[in-house]
């Protein structure tokens, strides 16, 4: 296969296994339910629902049954899983099913205890996770690669995750601690999840893992990673990375059935949140819905990419065979079979260069390191931008989640209203639909009866229709046989008189009593025809009636069998409809019942114990409060004092300085006036002692120009003899610079003096104008001062009053406050009474209100199934109802075939009486020839006598219907069937006629 062909959508490759029976199951001899066809990848589930067995099967891409053993298992189904992780794919194996279905024993197995793998073997009953640690080291060893593993290993339960590699080195407490503290869910900024800090172990042997296992629990994800290096043709290093996640999940049972109550409680609403998130996000992924609720849970967002992600992923569902585990393997195999809908997209993690992992290896160390010197220099909290953007971004989406979860729980509830509102219209109409299928239960079972009685009726109208067309041919032969004696009678007359000339008057007398006779027998045969005709034509009526009467019975039966039929499986699919609507509904409330009772109860109890630490932290505040308020007082008063004693020393101090100041100030201003006027002596001196000066100087230049001329004129005496003319030009120069210097001493002390002169000008205009100046700033001053004295006398007043008054209102604030703080103290407790209060109301309020709904939904299950089964039973009893209605209406029938027996008894009185009737008639009008003795002796002509006559006539209608109804008995309870209905020999005479 390529690999672009692996990394198409595939489905999520979902097996299941059946454990077998347990001791317990096998002590109560629970009957199986759950049958397995390794073979087909069949289960087959066999329910009994009113007293039908229904067999519900299920196809999965494989299935273990009971006998199939772990090497089975793992064999067929993970080697190529583990086989795809070495090739660099992202694999997720994880386990689903009811609690003791066998998931631990599946993924783990029982190989914790065990002390084989010590020796390098692995036991039989190893699970999935140390086969598949087994596999990939020896597959890695085999191959010779370098390579490194990593594994971490994380405990999710009560929607918090622990880790449970967490350092062994920090003591017991510690560790407790730690392995107790949650750690966080963060989104990585690649749409995946990482766990917050949490421990990744290298590892370089099976074996080590093996004892990383040790700690393993329930409920855990255990992940190897492995990163192996390959050399590409060109020789640069790449490194491949793939990872397998296995996941032994919580038991899915439903809460009331494990009881679990209070903390237990939660328990079971976190984990049920997990799983029923974990279901919510299967269905949205199967029916391809906009929103996947993965960051409804923990769980879904930690398994967010094998679950139509970029992970390939395979479900092992576990179920019990027994009975007992019905309801929840049937919950488990809908679960499973819906999850192999879900397509994810696997994508081989792309191959890292050496280096480039190097370089993210180091920033990696880098950050760990700023981690840690955060750490350990303990100044406050280190986080890089990229994390704290990160961080912030989650918190963002988080509050958005808030915000989403409280619509989401609005919505809930009003679907939940929505709901309750179906279900009470759903119960409505099932209320209707059991008044209508009773009332037309009530007309199908009249109108049974009716087509029975009505059946009944045309069969024996048949019967007495056949009756007497019988007795009417038989009448119809005798008047035949009668009419054919007649005129045999006739001409045997005929021919007595030709021969016998002389018995004329006989046979004129013959011929007359014969004429009446025929025109007897001719009104006789008329009158018979006649009446025939009308009985025939009554019978014929009566006939078409009885059959138009039947024909429309027949199809309002028809119609009402039609319309029982239809109402009934209408009803039976309704029933059957509501019923699956009602369980769905039922499920649905409980679901979100369920959710609501965990989310009230938690928060409630969040609430309390936020309550709790409010109120505390509330007195507490306020007892510091307090304390910092009556130690500032304190400290006011004390300040306040202390710069009252300050303020009024310092008045004093004011006072006296301002007056030494005054004093200070008189003096030195008496001291000015006598500096200035030194000053105005020196000045004099000055200019005295520089024009003294400068003629002291003059005069010293000239002294020295004089003394350097004699001691020039001496020292030339005694040298010039040596250094003539050497020291001459030194001299002369020498003279010039002093006679320049002099000439530049003299201009500056003239300039000097004039400017000294000029200075004191200057010094003197100043002195005077300060003088002045000075007078008038101390006599300003000692205005002032006399000013600011009596100001700060008024000041120090107003101070001193303003002090008191503060000190008023600082006791009186302290007064306030410690009122204050008893007021708070008591309304807070008052208010924490008051919403524990409220908070153990809503919590049994809560208890009671889950009662009920429990209550109410077993209550309705019950009444649901016992009518539907109720339903299904009288449905089923159809058939014997309407036979117990055929035996009521054959009784009824015998009583109707009475009356039509009394009816035929009067019929055939009548019939007699016409009968009687007529032959007293055709007696009285019907003469025999009477003999006069005059007639000769003749031959003996065979004349038929009365009594051969009379044979001919047809026997009354009694006897023939005797005749006949000993010849066709009437059958009872035989259904006639128009179609095989004779005939009437009527409708031949009729025809005749
Ligand atoms: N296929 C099997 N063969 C033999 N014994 C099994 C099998 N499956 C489970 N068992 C036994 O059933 C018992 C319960 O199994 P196990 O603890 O694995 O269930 P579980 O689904 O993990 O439960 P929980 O949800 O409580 O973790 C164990 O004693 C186990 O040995």
């Amino acid at each position: 296969m390529s690999r672009q062909e692996k990394e198409k959508a595939v489905n999520v490759q979902v097996i299941l296994r059946c454990r077998p029976f347990n001791d317990d199951e096998l002590r109560s001899k629970a009957p199986q339910v759950v049958t397995c066809d390794d073979s087909n990848r069949e289960v087959s589930v066999t329910q009994s629902i009113a007293g039908k067995s229904i067999d519900r099967v299920f196809t999965f891409d494989k299935v273990f049954g009971p006998n199939s053993k772990q090497k089975d298992l793992y064999n067929q189904a993970v080697i190529p899983i583990v086989k795809e992780v070495l090739e660099g794919f992202n694999c997720t194996i994880f386990a689903y099913g009811q609690t003791g279905t066998g998931k631990t024993y599946t993924m783990e197995g029982e190989c914790r205890r065990s002390k084989a793998r010590s020796q390098g073997q692995l036991p039989p009953d190893a699970g999935v996770i140390p086969r598949a640690v087994k596999q990939i080291f020896d597959t890695l060893e085999s191959q010779n690669a370098e390579y490194s593993v990593k594994v971490t290993f994380l405990e999710l339960y009560n929607e918090e995750i622990t880790d449970l590699l967490a350092p062994e080195e920090l003591s017991k407490v510690a560790l407790e601690e730690r392995q107790k503290k949650p750690l966080p869910l963060m989104e990585d900024g690649k749409g995946g999840v990482l766990v917050k800090g949490l421990e990744e172990e290298i590892v370089t042997s099976a074996h080590e893992i093996f004892a990383l296992l040790e700690r393993g629990r329930s409920h855990s994800l255990f992940s190897i990673t492995i990163h192996i290096k390959e050399a590409t043709p060109e020789g640069e290093e790449l490194i491949k990375c793939g990872k397998l996640n296995l996941v032994d999940l919580a038991g899915s049972e439903n809460i009331s059935r494990s009881g679990a109550r209070d903390g237990r409680a939660r328990e079971a609403g976190e984990i049920n949140k997990s799983l029923l998130t974990l279901g919510r996000v299967i269905t949205a992924l199967v029916e391809h819905l906009g929103h996947i609720p993965y960051r409804d849970s923990k769980l879904t967002r930690l398994l967010r990419d094998s679950l139509g992600g970029r992970t390939k992923t395979c479900i092992i569902a576990t179920v019990s065979p027994s009975v007992h585990c019905l309801e929840e393997t049937l919950s488990t195999l809908d679960y499973a079979h819906r999850a192999k809908s879900i397509k994810n997209r696997p994508e081989v993690n792309q191959k890292m260069m050496k280096s480039a992992l190097i370089k993210d290896l180091y920033s990696e160390i880098d950050r760990l390191k700023a981690e840690v010197y955060a750490a350990r220099e303990k100044v406050g909290v280190y986080i890089p931008k990229d994390r704290y953007d990160r961080e912030e971004a989650e918190r963002k989406a988080m509050t958005e989640q808030i915000e989403q979860m409280g619509t989401t729980i609005e919505t809930h509830q009003k679907e939940m209203e929505v709901m309750k509102e179906k279900y009470s219209t759903q119960l409505g109409y099932c209320g209707d639909l059991t008044k209508r299928l009773e009332a037309t239960e009530k007309t199908l079972d009249q109108t049974s009866r009716l087509l029975s009685s009505t059946k009944e009726e045309l069969k024996q109208a048949y019967y007495n229709i056949k009756e007497k067309d019988f007795i009417i041919s038989k009448q119809i032969k005798s008047e035949t046989a009668l009419t054919q004696q007649a005129c045999v009678l006739r001409s045997d007359l005929e021919k007595s008189t030709r021969d016998n000339a002389s018995l004329f008057s006989k046979i004129a007398r013959e011929d007359k009593v014969i004429a009446t006779n025929r025109s007897i027998v001719n009104s006789y045969q008329t009158d018979l025809n006649s009446k025939l005709g009308f009985l025939s034509k009554t019978l014929a009526e009566s006939i078409d009636q009885q059959s138009n009467h039947l024909k429309s019975i027949e199809a309002i039966c028809h119609s009402c069998l039609n319309f029982h039929d239809k109402a009934v499986s209408d009803l039976r699919k309704k029933v059957l409809d509501s019923k699956i609507m009602y369980q769905s509904h039922v499920e649905g409330i409980e679901n979100v019942v369920r959710l609501h009772k965990s989310t009230t109860n938690a928060s409630l109890e969040e609430l309390a114990s936020v309550d709790s630490a409010n109120h505390s932290s509330m007195k507490q505040m306020v007892a510091d409060g307090l304390e910092v308020a009556s130690n500032i007082l304190i400290d006011l008063d004390k300040v306040l004092s202390s710069h009252r004693g300050e303020i009024a020393s310092f008045m004093k101090e004011l006072r006296e300085r301002f007056s030494a100041t005054v004093a200070r100030t008189k003096e030195t201003s008496t001291q000015m006036v006598g500096l200035i006027d030194k000053l105005l002596e020196e000045k004099n001196l000055l200019q005295l002692h520089s024009s003294e000066a400068h003629e002291t100087h003059v005069k010293s230049l000239a002294d020295f120009q004089k003394a350097y001329e004699d001691q020039s004129k001496a020292e030339e005496g005694k040298i010039l003899e040596n250094i003539t003319n050497l020291v001459s030009g030194l001299m002369r120069r020498q003279r010039e610079l002093v006679d320049a210097r002099l000439n530049g001493l003299e201009g500056a002390a003239i300039e000097k003096k004039l400017f000294v002169e000029k200075h004191c000008e200057r010094v003197e205009g100043v002195t005077n104008e300060a003088k002045r100046k000075w007078e008038e700033f101390a006599a300003q001053t000692q205005h002032d001062s006399v000013d600011g004295s009596v100001f700060s006398a008024a000041k120090h007043c107003r101070l001193e009053s303003f002090l008191q008054q503060c000190a008023k209102t600082v006791e009186s604030a302290s007064e306030q406050l410690k009122q204050t703080e008893a007021s708070a103290s008591e309304l807070s407790a008052q208010q924490v009474s008051q919403i524990e209060e409220l908070v153990r109301n809503t919590m049994v309020y809560n208890e009671h209100h889950n009662a009920e709904v429990s209550s109410a939904r077993q209550i309705a299950d019950e009444e649901v199934a016992n009518s539907s089964a109720d339903i299904l039973a009288n449905i089923q009893s159809l058939n014997e109802h309407e036979k117990c209605s055929i035996s009521g209406l054959m009784l009824a029938s015998g009583a109707h075939s009475e009356t039509i027996h009394v009816l035929k008894k009067e019929h055939s009185t009548q019939t007699k009486g016409i009968i009687h009737h007529t032959e007293e008639t055709f007696q009285s009008c019907y003469k025999d020839y009477e003999a006069t003795g005059e007639t000769p002796v003749r031959s003996e002509p065979e004349i038929p006598s009365k009594v051969a006559i009379e044979s001919l006539r047809a026997l009354p209608m009694d006897a023939l219907a005797d005749e006949f109804r000993e010849n066709h008995p009437y059958e009872l309870s035989k259904d006639p069937k128009p179609t095989m209905i004779p005939r009437s020999p009527l409708i031949q005479i009729n025809g005749s006629k």
